[in-house]
């Protein structure tokens, strides 16, 4: 291991990649030791002094930690482009998320942030439809979208679940997306759900006079499986797939995305079991750097929390995710552990807060959020007293009342739907 990685005069380059990370080393670990084997281990180097890396090299491609404080538990990392396959999500995240993670040394460490080069934001597309593609796709430019996931999450068979996507969609859904977990299960096999949904969407659509889209989720075991069932779902004409993001990998995600275009499909970012590795705040990646993969890759949109619902995560967390979706410079802010990224116009992609919501949230969702969010409403949906239909018409109308600032206690009065929200979900 060679002892030069620290630099803290050092200016990072605009072709560096930079990394920010808390770093707790071992008892009797110094701080600058551990911040050295971590940004060795992290590009060039090893535990011990290897004859291999010759002092030329070390010089060209070292690693140099421009920031450390030990105070505060950082450092920072820049990177030279050259260490790195620039399209490659895996390979980067298996320098700057890899091995570290594992190291005696530190008792904790966890990746805050990536600063993308310009170099690795040219590698990527981004979204293909992003937010605004999105909005052209649903016909819906001035408001946030309703979405529902068909609810039991898994049980259903195929012709209750479109018919439960259908209910959605009537009472006023945009989207109905299938939940996590729901892929191809013998109960409700992926062929037949497909067709039978989107033959159940149409039939909304044509009733409603509003698009309506569902979101198949094309989750598989291998990459192939699950390219072959998007092409499927282009074929019976939809417009959308959804993807466990986590579960599946970015190798999957990558490959998805490549194929999505040429299907002309959009892609929604489903994160379960994102919190593996981005709940400790100690340790593991933040879910800013998940957020910012996704967006380099080109995912649509992404759940990123919803403060006010079931998941975890603080109002400045899932704000921070918010605008590392839709901004196209994120300017820095050292208290958050947010590095400054130019997206270089990469399209914006489109939030979405799921998780524990109901139509009562409704008027927090929207001045939190905005307009640009996607809010979904499973059990907020499915649980309503007079039904699915009604529970999404609840959604709808609080959708309307927040819109309109009218309180929703009000608006209640002439929408027996919402009035019936109210009562079942409305705190006392
Ligand atoms: O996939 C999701 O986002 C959740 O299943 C939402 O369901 P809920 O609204 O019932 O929590
Ligand atoms: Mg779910």
């Amino acid at each position: 291991m060679r002892r030069d990685y620290i630099d803290i005069g050092y200016s990072p380059k605009e072709t560096d990649l930079v990394c920010e990370f808390h770093i707790e080393p071992t008892a009797g670990v110094n701080f600058e030791e551990a911040a050295t084997h971590l940004a060795g281990e992290s590009s060039i180097d090893s535990w011990t002094e290897i004859a291999t890396l010759s002092p030329e090299l070390a010089e060209k491609l070292k690693p140099h930690v421009f920031y450390a404080d030990e105070g505060a538990q950082t450092i920072r990392v820049a990177y030279s482009e050259e260490l790195f396959e620039l399209g490659s999500v895996p390979q980067v995240l298996s320098a700057v998320a890899g091995n570290i993670l594992s190291m005696k040394i530190v008792d904790n460490v966890r990746l805050q942030d990536i600063a993308f080069p310009k170099s690795m934001i040219n590698e990527f597309k981004g979204p293909n439809f992003g937010l605004p593609g999105i909005r052209k796709l649903v016909g819906v430019q001035d408001r946030p979208l309703i979405g529902t996931i068909v609810k039991p999450k898994v049980g259903l068979n195929s012709e209750k679940h479109a018919e439960v996507a259908y209910n959605s969609f009537v009472g006023g859904c945009d989207l109905v997306k299938d939940d996590e977990n729901l892929s191809d299960q013998k109960f409700n096999s992926f062929e037949k759900r497909a067709e039978l949904t989107l033959k159940l969407a149409e039939k909304a659509e044509s009733e409603t006079g509003e698009k309506k889209m569902y979101l198949c989720n094309v989750t598989a075991p291998t990459c192939r499986e699950m390219i072959r069932r998007m092409n499927f779902l282009k074929d019976l004409g939809a417009s959308y797939v959804m993807v466990d993001i986590v579960p599946a990998g970015w190798t999957a995600i990558q490959t998805l995305r490549e194929e999505a275009e040429d299907a002309g499909l959009a892609l929604h970012a489903h994160r379960c079991m994102h919190s593996a590795y981005t709940r400790n705040p100690r340790h593991g990646i933040s879910m800013l750097v998940v957020a910012k993969l996704c967006r380099l890759i080109g995912l649509d949109q992404l759940h990123i929390g919803t403060v006010v619902g079931k998941m975890h995560g603080e109002k400045h967390e899932v704000l921070n995710l918010r605008d590392q979706c839709v901004l196209d410079k994120v300017p820095a802010d050292e208290s958050q552990h947010i590095l400054a990224q130019d997206w270089g116009g990469l399209k914006p992609m489109f939030p979405v807060a799921s998780g524990g919501l109901a139509p009562t949230m409704i008027p927090d969702l929207y001045s939190i959020f905005g307009k640009d969010v996607i809010m979904q409403f499973g059990g907020g949906i499915h649980a309503h007293p007079m039904g699915t239909v009604a529970g999404a018409t609840a959604c709808r109308q609080a959708l309307e009342a927040s819109l309109e600032g009218i309180s929703l206690q009000d608006y209640a009065k002439n929408h027996k739907e919402l009035e019936t929200a109210l009562g079942k979900w409305l705190k006392k």
